[in-house]
């Protein structure tokens, strides 16, 4: 296919599956090969630069087979490929060309490795001159310090220390750690100059752990491969989703409403790409995060971001398009690395940027990204450069309102080959919400109600979950904190909201959670954040077609920050003591209008100080006092305020 069109997309919400790691994928293929013994690699990347280094292992000698759409058997070499004569066409894979160069120059036999052009313009030199040091006759068969290269048998020296650089690419390191057991002297390794991209040579330190081989390093500039190290398999071993590829959803969750969540990477992943969530989150996203998940939503329009992404070379493309939606600009450092990756990553990103709209600047290692001013340019034809990140987060493009065109989408083929398919999978219809937050008693539910009925949407009473969650704690006999009791309550609380009434389990309780007792327990219980989270999606489920109106204290930070529109409506504390007390004594219920000004005073203080999630308006709420207003007018400018909205996806400033 030459080109994909994408269509505006309004909202993106769902979860997707992670494809595995490409770097966790062909590390630990060539560990399993080298290994003694035959290892599953469960959760195996399938894709073109995995397939290239699969078939690279074949004409070696190495057996393997799939077993299942993920998975793959491997038995290992014990350190000596069979086939000591080959040449290897290793495409345009950096993970497969540097990693085989230092294995086979370590290796005793004579091979050529070759690449597509675009391979043979990456830089070798750095990584070829420390396999010098040790012995290894490599040559250039066509530019000086680039691919393709020819390795010869060698006499390999045990001198054992070797100087490499480490401002290049972390990859040279890598393949050279990698190489290093097959030598069986110990060996220590220099790092000149400041290393990059050290996450990426954290994941190759803990596989080949896992591989029996422990690196003793000294900082980031000493690391030491004992003698007599030897690759042992770890029989099973499980590749993490792919990180990077994470980032392209995080981002749509951020920009497109969400909340989206990828499954395969979390908390406890070894990937230094993971930290794009904290990046994500700077520009303003949500997250939440689990051992092995990620989920991202977000207020649509992002902050603007001054940072170095040293540290996340690949997740930090993501953050220039990014930075499309959120006006202003963004400036991102230290991403040198990016000129040598598949394409001049600068260079494309730049011309590509421009398309749509954006001013940017072009440094040796930093992009300063201004986003358009008056939204994205429609119809932008993108080019990809034979690179599938360009590709990928250029995806994202569409959720800015306007149509784009991705040229030759199939390079994403590299690393995610059905991504377009999995992306458009999140398209949803956007379901408007109107965000009304406030402090107690100052008409949230009347005028979210009515709003409510007037535009024939769902209206979801948050408040009212806290409120039953209070009732059954009380009922429980749970404490206001034993946060782990509340939490189980809020997870399993049985609820059914019909017609203004609500039942807890069989029981109807409109009227008892009404009360002062559930109201200040109601508070009370509101402040642990693991009850806040348990009852994040029970709340997020209200919003259902047309559109919903949901009243709270954090409906427009937390729960939809991309409500359409976010009111923070508020009155006097003796105004609200008034229309309380009226309240309660029309429901025939006692009350003194002096504690209940000090009740709602306590309160406001409690919802507003708390850390999780306390009641305060956010920057992008606008402010509605009711304390002179019928409940008419109050409703009128909210209504008014939703006509005037602009609708989803809008971009630049
Ligand atoms: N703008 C208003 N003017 C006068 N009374 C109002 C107004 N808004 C709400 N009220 C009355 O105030 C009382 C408290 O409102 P409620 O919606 O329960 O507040 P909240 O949900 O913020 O706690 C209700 O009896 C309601 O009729
Ligand atoms: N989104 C929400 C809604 C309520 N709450 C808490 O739940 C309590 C009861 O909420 P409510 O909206 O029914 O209370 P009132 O505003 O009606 O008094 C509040 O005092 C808050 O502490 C919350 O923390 N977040």
């Amino acid at each position: 296919m030459e080109y994909l069109d994408l269509e505006p997309i309004a909202r993106m919400a769902g979860s997707v599956v992670l494809p595995g790691s490409k770097s966790i994928s062909n590390r630990t293929l060539l560990l399993a090969a080298l290994a003694e013994g035959v290892t599953e690699i469960k959760g195996l990347l399938d894709s073109d630069d995995t397939r290239v280094m699969l078939k690279a292992l074949r004409h070696l000698g190495v057996a393997w087979e799939w077993g299942g759409s993920r998975d793959c058997r491997v038995t290992g070499v014990a350190g000596r490929f069979p086939v000591q004569e080959a040449e290897l066409f290793l495409g345009n894979a950096g993970t497969a060309f540097r990693p085989l160069t230092a294995v086979l120059a370590l290796s005793q036999g004579r091979y050529r490795l070759v690449g597509v052009p675009r391979m043979h313009e990456r830089p070798i030199g750095d990584l070829v001159e420390a396999l010098r040091q040790l012995g290894a006759r490599i040559d250039y068969l066509g530019q000086e310090g680039y691919p393709p290269l020819a390795i010869h048998e060698a006499r390999l020296k045990a001198h054992g220390r070797v100087r490499i650089r480490g401002n290049v690419s972390s990859q040279f390191l890598t393949a050279l750690l990698m190489a290093l057991p097959l030598i069986g002297k110990t060996t220590t390794v220099e790092v000149v100059g400041e290393l990059i991209s050290k996450p990426y040579v954290e994941i190759t330190l803990n596989l080949m752990r896992r591989f029996g081989v422990e690196v003793v390093r000294d900082g980031w500039q000493l690391f030491r491969v004992v003698g007599g190290s030897r690759y042992q398999s770890p029989g099973v071993i499980h590749v993490e989703g792919d990180a990077s590829s994470a980032s392209y959803f995080l981002a749509a969750g951020a920009i497109g409403g969400g909340p989206v969540r990828v499954l395969g990477v979390g908390r406890d992943s070894i990937q230094g790409d993971i930290r794009f969530a904290d990046t994500l989150a700077q520009m303003g996203a949500l997250i939440r995060m689990g051992p092995d998940w990620v989920e991202a939503c977000g207020p649509r329009r992002l902050k603007p971001l001054d940072a170095d992404l040293n540290h996340i070379p690949d997740a930090a493309m993501t953050v220039a398009v990014a930075a499309l939606f959120a006006p202003g600009t963004t400036t991102i450092r230290n991403i040198g690395s990016w000129r040598v990756k598949e394409t001049d990553r600068i260079a494309a990103m730049a011309a590509e940027l421009r398309k749509l709209g954006a001013t940017v600047e072009e440094g040796p290692d930093f992009l300063r990204i201004t986003s358009p001013a008056h939204g994205l340019t429609a119809g932008a034809v993108i080019e990809t450069y034979d690179d599938h990140r360009m590709a990928m987060c250029f995806s994202l493009v569409a959720l800015g309102g306007v149509p784009v065109r991705i040229l030759d989408p199939g390079c994403v083929a590299k690393t995610f080959p059905n991504y377009f398919e999995v992306f458009l999978g999140l398209r949803q219809p956007d379901v408007p919400v109107i965000a009304i937050d406030g402090p107690s008693a100052s008409g949230k539910g009347t005028v979210a109600q009515r709003v409510a009925e007037r535009l024939g949407f769902h209206y979801l009473d948050s408040g009212a979950l806290y409120r039953l969650v209070a009732l059954a704690a009380l009922r429980a006999g749970v404490a206001w904190d034993d946060e782990a009791g509340l939490e189980r309550l809020a997870q399993e609380l049985k609820v059914r909201f019909d017609a203004g009434r609500v039942w807890l389990g069989d029981e109807e309780v409109t009227d008892a959670i009404r009360s002062e007792e559930v109201s200040r327990g109601a508070s009370s219980v509101a402040q642990w954040p693991a009850v806040r989270e348990a009852l994040l999606d029970r709340q997020r489920a209200f919003r259902q077609p047309p559109g919903l109106v949901a009243d709270g204290r954090d409906m427009g930070s937390v729960v939809f920050p991309d409500a359409r529109v976010k009111i923070f409506l508020t009155a006097s504390p003796e105004v609200r003591a008034q229309r309380r007390y009226k309240q309660l004594m029309e429901k025939g219920m006692s009350a003194n209008i002096q504690t209940l000004l000090q009740d709602i005073r306590a309160r406001d203080a409690r919802d507003s100080q708390r850390s999780a999630a306390p009641l305060q308006k956010c920057a992008d709420a606008s402010l509605l006092d009711t304390s002179d207003l019928t409940i008419d007018q109050a409703v009128e400018a909210v209504l008014k305020q939703y006509r005037a909205s602009s609708g989803p996806g809008v971009a630049g400033g």
